[in-house]
């Protein structure tokens, strides 16, 4: 079991009577002082030893430290210590966060190889519209496949302490069940719920996990890596997954943005803006540019002959949505 658990902000925010508006320089204030207050609630209500994780999309999004990251979520189990993770809010930045905790359960419930996630919420499940608004919205119970209707039926939040509402919890599941780990949304508030859950029942909404997950690493590229750069190439490019093809090469390329270095993830997109694909870089920014940039277009082929595809085939993820 590891908990993934919210409720910094809201734990500090009495320390703050007079601040009537919580402006992100408060919101950071509010999650220091109420980090320590939240983690002693919960140890006051477990008889087993409990571990904080404090995590940003940084920790996650760089390979070494997901690895890490994994490495000690993998210890304190082996250890009978339960991993209590929460964003590290007092530092993060917009360009930084995760920003909600349900995206943030399914990045460590595939970190964690888990066998199912459950979201715990204020509401039952999924309705096919939001209750709050609709009082002839329908819980729906089962969900084999996450599609576009799916997640038009999900709206934001409508608590002051929730952030993004069924929207993000859609989306978590979405992340869980490409990876092979169902997904449930849950009352949270009820005892029933967690009595069902142990008996096996579904008590709220299940997602279905994908009968054939994506493999770790390009769950991990396509889900919580951010492209660090992007390769611009020509609009007819296609990225073909065969081992024996070159997937790009300097005749392909357009233009190079931001900075990246050799193993930082990057975007393929094609010049009329379309995304084609997440990769890891075998070269950096700076040398790809030069290359591209050469007048010369056998110096870019003798350099990759005897330097390697700038991707290869294993380390690419495919992009379906414009979204990711
Ligand atoms: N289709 C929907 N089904 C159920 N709840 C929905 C739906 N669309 C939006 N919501 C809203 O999402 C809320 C749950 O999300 P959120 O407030 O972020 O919860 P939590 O704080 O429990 O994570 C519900 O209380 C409801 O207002
Ligand atoms: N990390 C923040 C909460 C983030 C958040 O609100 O997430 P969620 O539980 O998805 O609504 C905190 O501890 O206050």
């Amino acid at each position: 079991m590891v908990l993934v658990s919210s409720g910094s902000v809201a734990a500090g925010s009495h320390l703050f009577p007079d601040e009537l508006q919580q402006t992100i320089p408060i919101k950071k204030a509010m999650a220091a002082a109420g980090q320590a207050e939240m983690m002693g609630t919960w140890e006051k209500l477990f008889n087993f030893p409990t571990a904080q994780m404090l995590l940003t999309r940084c920790d996650l999004r760089d390979r070494e430290r997901y690895v890490s990251v994994r490495e000690t979520i993998f210890t304190l189990l082996e250890h009978g210590v339960l991993p209590i993770i929460n964003e590290n809010d007092t530092i993060v930045t917009d360009k930084l966060k995760v920003g909600d905790n349900d995206n943030l359960s399914a990045i460590v419930a595939a970190a964690a190889d888990a066998d199912a996630l459950i979201i715990c919420s204020d509401i039952n499940g999924l309705y096919n519209k939001n209750p709050h608004k609709h009082d002839d919205a329908v819980l729906i119970p089962n969900i084999p496949e996450i599609n576009a209707d799916i997640f038009a039926m999900a709206d934001g939040a409508t608590s002051a302490v929730g952030t993004g509402g069924m929207i993000t919890k859609v989306e978590a599941a979405q992340k869980a069940t490409l990876h092979g780990i169902d997904t449930y949304i849950v009352n949270g508030f009820t005892e029933q719920t967690f009595e069902m859950l142990l008996n096996g029942e579904n008590p709220g909404t299940h997602f279905s996990s994908d009968p054939s997950p994506m493999k770790e690493h390009l769950h991990w590229m396509t889900h919580t890596s951010t492209a660090q750069g992007e390769v611009i190439v020509e609009d007819n490019f296609t990225v073909k997954l065969d081992a024996h093809s070159e997937e790009l090469t300097s005749d392909d390329l357009i233009e190079i943005k931001g900075e990246f270095a050799v193993g930082d993830t990057i975007l393929v997109r094609k010049h009329d803006g379309t995304k084609l694909a997440k990769a890891k870089s075998n070269y950096s920014s700076c040398l790809l540019s030069f290359i591209t940039n050469q007048e010369d277009k056998n110096f870019a082929s003798d350099f990759q002959e005897q330097t390697g595809p700038i991707i290869s085939d294993k380390n690419v993820a495919l992009l379906e949505s414009d979204t990711l």
